[in-house]
């Protein structure tokens, strides 16, 4: 399976790092510090050096209880550190966006992939979508950022993130979007209570029926959290068990804090997975 976009491809019969940069000054696990476009680069490219194939850039922190940024607060923290990550490397970039206005101007300057926590459901989101031509993640959550932790209720959360996915790719394909465009990610910790994340991750091969990528982001999450009970800097070797048990499973991009870590626990799933064969 491969992904195109602007001239580069992703070779998705390997597991691809995704490096997250947050411009953000809240970001629960790495702070404001990376806001200006210096160190945003900086990071950037410490991540590419430690193997990340995707830079995804987020402007507006998403864990629980996080307030609405606003459009133009986030295209002034996001934009120009997209343009320059663009300009400056051969890698994807990708946004972490669920605004419409933010994609048309992530496209504009070269970004390579549209990240939606909220799955093109905002007014106009869909319409710049497919406009833009650009690979898009649709993203599972229940609820919204600053209620979706409260008392989260399934009656299969497996069976229901399907759900969602088919609705969400059909609403996606009859609006015309090309269909294998459209990368998939059941959206831990968005909505789901601890044994929710876990059965999902426990399921997650099953999503594979659609024939589309899957990416996950369980890096330094509460999930994690909940059961070593450390603090979020202090997730990484639960982060990467995640990441390891995600990738034997065949998902296919892994969104991550710790890349030169995740990358090397990727080398051991790749050695794994090329010997079943
Ligand atoms: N596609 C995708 N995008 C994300 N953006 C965030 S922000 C919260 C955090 O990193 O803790 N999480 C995710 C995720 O799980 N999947």
């Amino acid at each position: 399976m491969k992904l195109e976009s602007r001239g580069l491809t992703l070779d998705l019969n390997y597991p691809q790092v995704m490096g997250i940069l947050n411009v953000t000054p809240d970001s629960f696990s790495d702070g404001g510090r990376y806001r200006q476009i210096e160190n945003a680069l900086r990071h950037a490219n410490e991540m590419i050096q430690a193997g990340a194939t995707i830079i995804d850039i987020g402007g507006e922190s998403t864990r629980p209880g996080a307030d609405e940024v606003p459009t133009d607060e986030e295209l002034e923290r996001v934009i120009p550190v997209a343009e320059a990550i663009a300009k400056n490397f051969e890698v994807w970039v990708s946004v972490d966006t669920y605004k419409p206005e933010v994609m048309r101007e992530s496209h504009r300057v070269g970004v390579h992939l549209i990240n939606d926590i909220r799955a093109l459901q905002e007014p106009g989101a869909l319409e710049v979508a497919i406009e833009s031509g650009l690979p898009v993640c649709l993203m599972h959550m229940q609820g919204m950022p600053r209620t979706m932790q409260h008392e989260p209720q399934y009656t299969n959360v497996v069976s229901e993130v399907d759900d969602f996915f088919t609705e969400h790719i059909t609403r996606c394909v009859n609006a015309g979007m090309d269909r294998e465009k459209i990368l998939l990610d059941p959206g831990f910790g968005f909505g789901k209570n601890l044994r929710h994340n876990y059965q999902l991750l426990a399921h997650l091969s099953d999503f594979h029926h659609f024939g589309l990528p899957l990416l996950v982001g369980m890096s330094r999450k509460s999930m994690v959290g909940q059961l070593l009970n450390v603090p979020p800097d202090q997730r990484v070797i639960g982060s990467i068990a995640c990441a390891t048990i995600a990738a034997m499973q065949g998902a296919q991009i892994i969104r991550v804090h710790d890349v030169k870590e995740t990358a090397e626990a990727m080398r051991i799933v790749e050695a794994t997975l090329s010997a079943k064969e």
